[in-house]
């Protein structure tokens, strides 16, 4: 399988009043098209950072970002927001849904802002709902919706636009066990159908035991990780 996101020997330093906190140092990592890898670390060690990196949300002080064939280190703002929002998908924990907004709707937004007609659109939005199995919740608002089934229309939208990348940050930390199971296994069905790398932080080992590989933060440093 191809390699759609690299990190190569990623730096961040942040100023801490007088000091220099260095949270990544020489971070390397490859995940391929299809790939679903867990990233499980003790708060405070750089997820956030790592995934903001890896998003294109924040340039590292050193090293360097490709995305599927393109070096992203060195874009301009402009640019890099461009392939942000064309090749990176993002879940968090709470899912930012837009409340006036049906769950169907919410699906298109993002691919009506990248200039998709109204009718591929909503095409893509019922397919995607339908891999997450929440089809007949599509003209339903996020408030008339579970926890688990909000979850599902966010996890969605964030492959709209069929990124290569997707980065989840505790997509299932806001539910009940039965329903982060059934949230994983419809993600699962997502990454492989679509072909995405996923990179998934999470505190839950159950779930990372059930993806391809687990890594974690280790002085500044990405790496693998048995539970
Ligand atoms: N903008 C910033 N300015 C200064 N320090 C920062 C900044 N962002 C993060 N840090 C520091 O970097 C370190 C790593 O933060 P980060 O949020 O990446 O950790 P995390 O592993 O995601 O933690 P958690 O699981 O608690 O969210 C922390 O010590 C934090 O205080």
């Amino acid at each position: 399988m191809s390699i759609a996101l690299e990190l190569k020997g990623v730096g961040r330093r942040f100023l801490q009043g007088e000091n220099e906190l260095t949270v990544l140092d020489g971070a390397d990592m490859a995940i391929s098209a299809g790939e679903m890898v867990a990233l499980v670390a003790p708060s405070g060690s750089g997820k956030s950072t790592l995934l903001q990196i890896a998003g294109l949300l924040e340039k590292p002080t050193s090293g360097d970002v490709v995305v599927g064939d393109r070096d992203c280190s060195r874009l301009d703002d402009k640019a890099r927001t461009a392939m942000r929002r064309r090749a990176i998908g993002f879940v968090y924990q709470f899912h930012h849904l837009l409340p006036e907004l049906s769950a169907l709707e919410n699906v298109m937004i993002p691919q009506l802002i990248l200039g998709r007609s109204r009718k591929d659109a909503q095409a893509r939005a019922k397919t995607l709902l339908g891999y997450m199995r929440i089809s007949a919740r599509a003209e339903h608002r996020p408030a008339e919706l579970s926890g688990g089934e909000q979850q599902r229309v966010a996890i969605a939208r964030a492959v709209a636009n069929e990124p290569q990348v997707l980065l989840a940050d505790e997509p299932t930390g806001n539910l009940d066990p039965t329903t982060s199971d059934h949230v994983f296994q419809s993600l699962t069905t997502l990454v492989r159908e679509q072909g995405l790398a996923a990179l998934i932080a999470t505190h839950n080992h159950e779930l990372a035991s059930r993806m391809d590989r687990i890594v974690t933060l280790h002085g500044g440093r990405i790496v693998p990780k048995s539970v």
